[in-house]
């Protein structure tokens, strides 16, 4: 038996009225994030992300369809029971919605306030959250005198007041100059690993979701139109969310890498003269994990590397136009563009070998169907 994922909606449908107009948010949203994962939420401004997860968290009542969080159906509860599920949920907000008149230990406290815990056991309780996210000595502070990034850390404590099972964090650094971002974020991801909560990432930012998710759903238009582990996607360069996370390569990328990386058999080099009757064709190759390293390597330092021998073992020549290395999911991700020469026959041959080496060989995606994030 498989295990309850963290958050599963089925069909889900959020339909507001506007002017006397319907405006559809989600459209049938079927969604599963397993427990312990990092979740990103991707999609350009209006695509329904943020109603997502207040559908969720249940801010928002669905039109249709269901939500359930760790196995239990939100959409059917009503009331004091509603309440009590929604309470397993944490919420982190932009723009930290800290009480002002209250002290940072107050506004921890609150969620435990509300359910009726008493005031030694609250005080001691948001002690220990404080500490949690770094501000055990801030206690008595008010948000006055706090920074964004210690704002946002007692935001996140107070989120994890009633002990959630999952946290929802709706843009919960865009706020934040890129430094405090990230120090809040590496909070996000120490609570996940020690904690094994499940967090979603609503963000415009796409390099907070390759940095920090084990996996994301991209939205348009209301729709989930692909969703899965970011190191799958990255793995299929033209599948939807692949697209976003692994903008097109430029061409003109690395002029000076294709020089250095060209082989000794290399485009244009062939002393016979014979390049003009072959083909010619352009191939993206992506190789996600450990494997990555030594596709970007330079050549001498990876001679037996598999991408390289599958190329030299193949009849072809080829040039090397771009390579990218970045981390993806927490994963290495190399990029090579190359350019391709040879029979039909010797470069079929070459394709084979690189898909038997994991480079994922892909003809290059055209940059006019890239995806915007936001
Ligand atoms: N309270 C509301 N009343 C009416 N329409 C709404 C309401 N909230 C959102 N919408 C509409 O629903 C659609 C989805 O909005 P949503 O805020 O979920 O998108 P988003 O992906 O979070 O966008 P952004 O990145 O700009 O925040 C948009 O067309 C928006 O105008």
């Amino acid at each position: 038996m498989s295990e309850t994922p963290a958050i599963r909606t089925t069909g889900l449908r959020k339909v507001y009225r506007r002017g006397g107009a319907d405006v559809v948010a989600l459209d049938g949203v079927d969604l599963t994030v397993p427990r312990g994962q990092v979740f990103g939420v991707l999609g350009t401004s209006g695509a329904g992300k943020s109603t997502l997860i207040r559908t969720v968290n249940g801010l928002e009542r669905a039109t249709a369809g269901s939500v359930e969080v760790g196995g239990v159906e939100l959409t059917r509860l009503r009331g004091a029971a509603l309440r009590e599920q929604r309470r397993k949920i944490g919420m982190v907000f932009q723009h930290f919605n800290l009480l002002t008149s209250r002290t940072a230990a107050q506004n921890v406290a609150l969620p435990l306030e509300i359910v009726g815990v008493d005031r030694r056991e609250r005080r001691e309780r948001a002690q220990r959250l404080l500490e949690l996210v770094g501000l055990g000595d801030q206690a008595d502070a008010y948000p006055a005198q706090l920074s964004g990034g210690q704002k946002q850390r007692v935001g996140i404590a107070r989120a994890l007041a009633a002990e959630p099972s999952v946290l929802l964090s709706d843009e919960a650094t865009s706020a934040l100059d890129e430094q405090t971002a990230a120090s809040v974020l590496a909070l996000l991801r120490d609570l996940n690993e020690r904690l094994g909560l499940t967090i979603v990432l609503v963000t415009h930012q796409l390099s907070v979701v390759k940095q920090m998710a084990d996996a994301a759903v991209l939205l348009r238009d209301g729709r989930a139109v692909d969703a899965g582990t970011l190191a799958d996607a990255a793995a299929r360069p033209t599948s939807p969310l692949g697209r976003v996370l692994l903008p097109a390569l430029p061409d003109d990328a690395s002029a000076a890498d294709a020089r250095r990386d060209a082989h000794a058999g290399s485009l244009g080099g062939a002393a016979d003269g014979s390049a003009a009757a072959d083909g010619r064709e352009l191939l993206d190759l992506v190789v996600v994990g450990d494997a990555a390293r030594g596709v970007v390597a330079p050549l001498d330092a990876a001679a037996d590397e598999p991408v390289r021998a599958a190329l030299r073992a193949a009849d072809v020549r080829y040039d090397v136009l771009a390579a990218v290395y970045e981390p993806v999911g927490g994963r290495p991700v190399a990029r090579l563009r190359l350019a391709l020469a040879g029979t039909a026959d010797a470069r079929a041959g070459a394709r084979r070998a690189l898909a038997a080496a994991g480079a994922n060989p892909q003809q290059p995606v055209a940059e006019t169907v890239q995806e915007p994030v936001a």
